[in-house]
């Protein structure tokens, strides 16, 4: 039943085990309270496959991703890209390793793009810092690169200030694939831009993910669309992943976490009762023990507390795994019948 840490010779990124800690705010030499952003983490992207990365604001998205990028360095555990340990090489050699394995596109392309450079500059910066082939043919490789995201070759000279926020966003995309990585991560990649622009964006990527071949890590507070985009989905709560599942699989999340998340977005599962949640998120400095979810799950008993639940593969699918002592595993209760009132007037009620 136990799924040990996974191992993935074929895998393009990996996580093993990884935490990631900060000095808790206001805190100082004499105060070690330490905020716990990601704990024991293991995560893994095969070539070409999708993740989505979901879970409530502060449960450690971005925190995951900005280690998988190596913008964060772990304070334990493993980052493999590529198949290679990444911290484990010298800084230059891991920098040429990281930027030719994986390319980042952040929220806002307003605050992620230098606005003094013109668009050239920027697309080129990346093709530069690496000295990729020659000048001339990083020049060609800019014209290439805003071909590919649809801008035109007369954006070449515009300043980021003088772009639309769709525009800035297909530069840092233009930027982000410039080395050709084969793994893409996208942290928000749509929410700070304009509602009609969001599609374009992400049809972009959609695109490009195609005609590339490319890995991709998504990351997005709207589940819809990481149904849409995803092969396979991780839940996080609390810096913990507490379940990863095939797109296939989404009426089926075992944790009960899982469960409630998905509920409370409108239409994204079969009809079902919205669960609602009851208590505060604990503080990433004093996590509860054992599962972080206990202290607001109406499935926990005292082994909750004990200690984090193992792996556990599922039956139907090894592909699903999750970490609850109490899966979920009997679905009536969940389900209202269709056209059913029940639970349709819950919205009162404190939901994920
Ligand atoms: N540099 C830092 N110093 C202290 N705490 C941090 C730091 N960076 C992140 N955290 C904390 O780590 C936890 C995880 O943060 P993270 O930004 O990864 O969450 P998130 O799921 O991406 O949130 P959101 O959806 O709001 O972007 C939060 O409690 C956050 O406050």
């Amino acid at each position: 039943m136990t799924a040990p840490s996974p191992v993935n010779p074929g895998s393009l990124a990996e996580l093993r085990e990884v935490s990631v800690e900060h000095r808790a705010p206001g805190g100082s030499l004499l105060n070690r309270d330490r905020v716990h952003a990601l704990t024991g983490a293991d995560v893994t992207v095969a070539p070409g496959e999708t993740v989505g990365v979901v879970g409530e604001s502060g449960c450690g998205k971005s925190t995951l991703v900005k280690v998988l990028v190596g913008l964060q360095r772990p304070t334990a555990g493993t980052v493999m890209l590529g198949g290679r340990d990444i911290w484990r090489l010298g800084t230059t050699e891991r920098r040429r390793h990281i930027g030719r394995t994986v390319g980042m596109v952040f929220q806002d392309p307003s605050t992620s793009l230098n606005r003094r450079l013109p668009v050239e500059r920027i697309i080129a910066d990346p093709l530069d810092v690496q000295r990729w082939r020659s000048p001339r043919e990083r020049q060609q490789r800019v014209g290439e690169l805003l071909h590919l995201v649809g801008l035109p070759s007369s954006a070449r000279d515009a300043l980021p200030t003088h772009l639309s926020g769709g525009q800035r966003q297909r530069v840092a995309i233009a930027r982000a694939l410039a080395l050709e990585p084969a793994l893409l991560v996208a942290d928000e990649p749509t929410s700070a831009l304009d509602v009609s622009v969001r599609a374009q964006i992400l049809n972009l990527l959609m695109d490009l993910r195609e005609r590339l071949g490319l890995a991709m890590v998504f990351v997005s507070h709207d589940l819809q669309t990481v149904r849409r985009v995803s092969d396979r989905i991780v839940t996080m709560y609390l810096g913990r992943v507490v379940e990863e599942l095939p797109v296939a699989r989404i009426e089926r999340g075992r944790h009960p976490y899982t469960q409630a998340l998905f509920s409370a977005t409108p239409g994204l599962l079969r009809p079902m009762r919205p669960i609602p949640l009851t208590g505060p998120v604990p503080s990433a400095v004093r996590p509860p023990s054992g599962c972080p979810f206990r202290t607001r799950c109406w499935r926990a008993t005292d082994t909750c507390a004990t200690a984090m639940p193992p792996y556990a593969e599922d039956s139907a699918d090894p592909a699903q795994r999750y970490r609850c002592y109490h899966p979920v595993t009997d679905y009536s209760d969940l389900h209202r019948p269709a056209g059913s009132a029940d639970g349709a007037d819950r919205s009162t009620e404190e939901h994920v």
